[in-house]
């Protein structure tokens, strides 16, 4: 199991301040959704978690590691014990389902996509990768393209994916935001099933408050680049929750009347 603290976190792009000063803390094995409008920043801090972006000053620490300042070897090593589930899936769509799992394992070596390739894979990994695909319920499209699933699959194989990996925390961006509401659920239940399989850590996005109270332990609230709310699941009030997608939400400065335009789904339905 692994903890998140985060303090005092600031990140830019050029003259955009988009995190400001932020700090969050978040336990082992806890399940914590994030909610903001479009624009607040959610998914820049993930990307700072994820080492994908490097915030200016603070720290983000994982266990005893700091990511903001790990390179090379060290920042890999990190990463191999987070595991990420995209909006988009990410997978390769030309590639089966079960070389897309392959590649949650060998695609971090050297040569790991070619070998994935040429199912040069060694046989307990391929064993493994069955399993995570039996997991997710998806064995018997191991041999089908990616392209040739639904949405609600293929984010199903990325799970598998993400399981191949091992990981301690699982950082998800939008997990169900390109999927109707069905296949939403399907995907959170699975999700955190497997998650409290393995007492993983799990942050999460998203844009519907009815899932957030379906699924989190603790709700936390993001607005212009700060979080401004913080609540187990059982205590979070509706009103501070809609409080979040009122007044000044985005970090460039748009006006809400902009976001909407630009994001028909910035409001949870139950507060909308
Ligand atoms: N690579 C980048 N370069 C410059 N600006 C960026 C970059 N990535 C994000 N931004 C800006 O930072 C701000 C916050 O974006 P971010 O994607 O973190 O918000 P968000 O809360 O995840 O929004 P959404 O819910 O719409 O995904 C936005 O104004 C965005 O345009």
């Amino acid at each position: 199991m692994s903890s998140i603290t985060i303090r005092n976190l600031n990140k830019y792009y050029g003259a955009l301040h988009v995190l400001r000063s932020l700090d969050l803390s978040i336990a082992s094995g806890e399940g914590v959704v994030l909610l903001g409008a479009n624009g607040c920043g959610k998914s820049t801090l993930m990307k700072c978690l994820n080492g994908l972006e490097t915030p200016q000053s603070g720290s983000i620490v994982i266990d005893q590691n700091d990511v903001t300042t790990a390179k090379g070897l060290r920042l890999r090593s990190i990463r191999r014990d987070i595991g990420v589930v995209f909006q988009q899936f990410n997978l390769v769509e030309n590639l089966t389902v079960f070389q897309n799992v392959l590649y949650g394992a060998m695609g971090q070596r050297r040569g790991g996509l070619l070998t994935v390739w040429n199912s040069l894979a060694p046989k307990d990994t391929r064993e493994k990768a069955m399993h995570c695909l039996s997991r997710v319920r998806m064995a018997d499209k191991a041999s089908s393209r990616c392209r040739d699933l639904s949405g609600g699959q293929q984010q199903r194989v990325a799970i598998a994916r993400m399981l191949m990996q091992s990981p301690k925390i699982i950082l998800a961006d939008e997990p169900v935001a390109s999927l109707d509401p069905k296949a939403g659920i399907e995907v959170m239940d699975l999700l955190w099933e497997v998650v409290r399989e393995h007492n993983m850590t799990v942050f999460c996005t998203l844009h519907q408050l009815d899932l957030a109270q379906n699924y989190a332990d603790r709700i936390v609230g993001m607005k212009a680049g700060q979080i401004v709310f913080d609540s187990s699941n059982s205590s979070a009030d509706k009103e501070s929750l809609a409080q979040l997608y009122q007044g000044d939400t985005r970090v460039d400065g748009a006006s809400s009347h902009e976001n909407e335009y630009a994001a028909p789904n910035n409001r949870p339905a139950e507060i909308a």
